[in-house]
């Protein structure tokens, strides 16, 4: 580390000058001054500013350097922690643990290791020459610092546990903040600003009181050294004069003890101040560590991560942060014997559940949906599809009639506690090529079955499989490849129309990117904005309707071209006419890929070639929609409520 070696070695010049203007006073009492002397004090005088600026500059950048470390090393681990972790903590805490902690931290890297050292070594340079000077005027020095380094030693132990709390609060704070506008609108709409001010403001006292205790503390350490050092010089002036005046010490000798003394003065200060801070510091990295603890999904670790340290000093304190998570589930689950040739269930309509066809397993396509459904499109559009051409990536042997279904659920529990299952014994599947809808009440678990498929999360039995491959057999990079999904709050993120697009796909080209805005009945919208694709949409997409939201999701998903599509209620937020052209579409997309639909309208629902009703984390029914209003008592009564509520707005 140069700028610590510069800055040592500029402290060591200014230890070594009393010494010289020691010699140079004797040699003045006994009639002559060497010149040499006086050339070196002058280049130690200057040598020292140099060196000392140089060495502060080369502090800083590596302070920098370190603080750029920290933050990609935590970027890159808080982008890839596993998804649970996210439903646990507080986004805007683990962002004020990138933003302000990593700051903290910096301080007691770039200033407060090089004062400290510094600081070290001017001290016991000073205390070694003192000591060499006049032993019994040292003991003096002694006496009067040892009494006030007790205070400061106390103060010292209290500051980490303050800043490591006023840290903590200001996690808080950001979190409240973050809470307050991301829902802007819904704290406006319920004239709650006040209260939120209130929860934010109660943070801010609480950081108030705490920084207080923090200049209590900072204020007694420093005047109390500097009291010391100051009082030990006036003592050692006093006893040194008579010492001097009897002839037992010499005048150069008494002035370079006091220089020292007075040199004594800024290092321990500063070692004071430097303890302080790196005690601050230490308190951040506790919190930046424990970001560090969280675990990942492991195999994201195979994505390459921002190159951490290239060209920058190591970042103390975090060495043994394991690069990869801790996942300790197992990576594969037995399969459940007796449930891979398919499972029936009784019917109890009084009880509400309905009659469960046997769903064979890798029977796609078992209600002849897909060639049912190629035939009704082709006469449907009569025209160039562009969604097949869209996805004319299909891979091979994958078209439900032969070989593993795209997508099949054996026997899956899982619950996000796992005494509590969400998903009870799920089983179903979907065929390369056909158009599945999931439906049931609220709650039923349907979104957490799409989120299964994705990897967020892993069940806590049975198995998920991927044109017949156990999900966790492969990857979750590769199970995100084939499998593409679109959110129920379809999020759009900052940036123009055409970032959010390209989002999946940032190599798509023009041609392609054109196809998934007609195909997405988007062409209307970049017409109408003032830059076309290029438009931004703002914060979380806020310039945009919802359905337009929605829409944008869906044509990234299809630029995507994942060989098996998940939507989450796609058309939640369309009027009828959009409702109605991207239930075409969704019937275009279901001739190439699997497509599997969360939907609560009927006109959606009704459009799949298969619907697969959950009920409390359970399929209670499979099958078309004329089957199932004759059967499931629950699906008649969703359907009815669905068509009763929809009414008004398709007449
Ligand atoms: N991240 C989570 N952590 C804990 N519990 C969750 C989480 N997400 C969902 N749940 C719970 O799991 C259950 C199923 O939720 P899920 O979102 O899958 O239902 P859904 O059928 O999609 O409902 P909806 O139709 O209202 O969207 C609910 O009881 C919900 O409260």
């Amino acid at each position: 580390m140069l700028g610590v070696g510069l800055t040592v070695a500029g402290t060591l010049c200014g230890v070594i000058q009393p010494l010289l203007v020691k010699r140079v006073i004797d040699g003045a009492q006994h009639g002559g001054v060497a010149s040499w002397l006086l050339i070196t004090l002058l280049v130690l005088f200057v040598g020292e500013a140099l060196i000392n600026t140089l060495g502060h500059y080369l502090l800083e950048r590596t302070g920098q350097g370190v603080l750029l470390g920290l933050r990609r090393r935590l970027v890159t681990h808080l982008l890839r922690l596993r998804i649970s972790v996210y439903d646990e903590r507080r986004m805007g805490d683990l962002i004020s643990r990138a933003n302000t902690d990593t700051v903290v931290v910096r301080e007691a890297v770039a200033y407060s290791f090089a004062a400290f050292l510094t600081s070290l070594v001017g001290a016991f340079g000073a205390i070694a020459l003192m000591i060499y000077i006049d032993a019994r005027l040292f003991l003096l020095v002694v006496v009067a610092v040892t009494v006030a380094g007790v205070g400061v030693f106390t103060a010292l132990r209290r500051i980490r546990t303050t800043s490591e709390q006023g840290q903590a609060t200001l996690g808080r704070m950001t979190a409240d903040l973050e809470r307050s506008l991301a829902a802007i609108r819904t704290v406006r709409a319920s004239r709650a600003e006040g209260r939120e001010a209130e929860r934010i403001d109660a943070h801010s006292r609480e950081a108030y009181r705490l920084g207080v205790r923090m200049a209590r503390l900072n204020s007694v350490i420093a005047p109390a050294m500097e009291l010391a050092v100051q009082g030990s010089v006036l003592v050692v002036l006093l006893v040194g004069g008579v010492l001097v005046a009897h002839g037992v010490t010499s005048l150069g000798s008494l002035v370079a003890f006091l220089l020292y003394a007075t040199y004594l003065v800024m290092p321990m200060s500063q070692l004071i101040e430097a303890t302080g801070i790196m005690q601050r510091g230490m308190g951040a990295l506790d919190r930046v560590d424990a970001v560090f603890a969280l675990p990942r999904e492991p195999e994201l670790d195979a994505v390459p991560d921002l190159d951490a340290t290239s060209g920058l000093e190591g970042t103390p304190g975090l060495e043994g942060i394991p690069a990869a998570g801790l996942d300790g589930r197992p990576i594969t689950a037995s399969p459940r014997d007796g449930e891979r040739g398919g499972r029936a269930e009784s019917a109890d309509d009084a009880a509400g559940s309905c009659l469960i066809r046997v769903i064979p397993a890798g029977a796609a396509g078992a209600d002849g949906a897909a060639e049912a459904g190629g035939s009704r499109v082709a006469a449907a559009t009569g025209r160039a599809n562009p969604v097949a051409r869209a996805v004319d990536r299909a891979p091979a042997g994958e078209d439900g009639s032969s070989g593993a279904p795209a997508v099949e659920f054996r026997g899956v529990w899982f619950g996000y506690t796992p005494s509590q299952p969400v998903l009870r014994d799920v089983s179903f599947t979907v065929p390369g090529r056909g158009h599945i809808a999931l439906v049931g009440p609220s709650g039923a678990g349907k979104s957490t079955a799409l989120e299964l498929l994705e990897r967020f999360y892993d069940p806590d039995r049975g198995e998920i499989l991927l044109q017949g491959v156990d999900v966790r057999a492969m990857s979750r990079e590769a199970a995100r490849g084939q499998v593409n999904l679109v959110e129920q709050n379809a999020p759009v993120l900052q940036g123009s129309l055409r970032d959010n697009i390209t989002y999946a796909s940032p190599n798509a080209n023009e041609a392609e990117i054109d196809e998934a805005v007609e195909t997405a009945r988007l062409g209307e919208l970049v017409t109408r904005m003032p830059n076309g694709v290029w438009t931004e949409v703002g914060d979380h997409g806020v310039l945009l309707s919802g359905g337009e939201r929605q829409r944008v999701a869906i044509a990234r998903a299809l630029l995507a071209r994942p060989a098996v599509l998940l939507l989450d209620e796609p058309t939640s937020q369309m009027d009828s006419v959009n409702e109605r052209a991207l239930t075409q579409v969704m019937h275009d997309i279901a001739q190439e890929r699997a497509l599997l639909v969360i939907a609560h309208r009927m006109s959606t629902v009704r459009a799949a070639d298969r619907i697969v009703v959950l009920d409390e984390g359970q399929v209670i029914a499979t099958g078309t929609h004329e089957r199932l209003v004759e059967t499931c008592p629950l699906y008649r009564r969703l359907s009815a409520t669905d068509l009763e509520a929809t009414a008004p707005a398709t007449t």
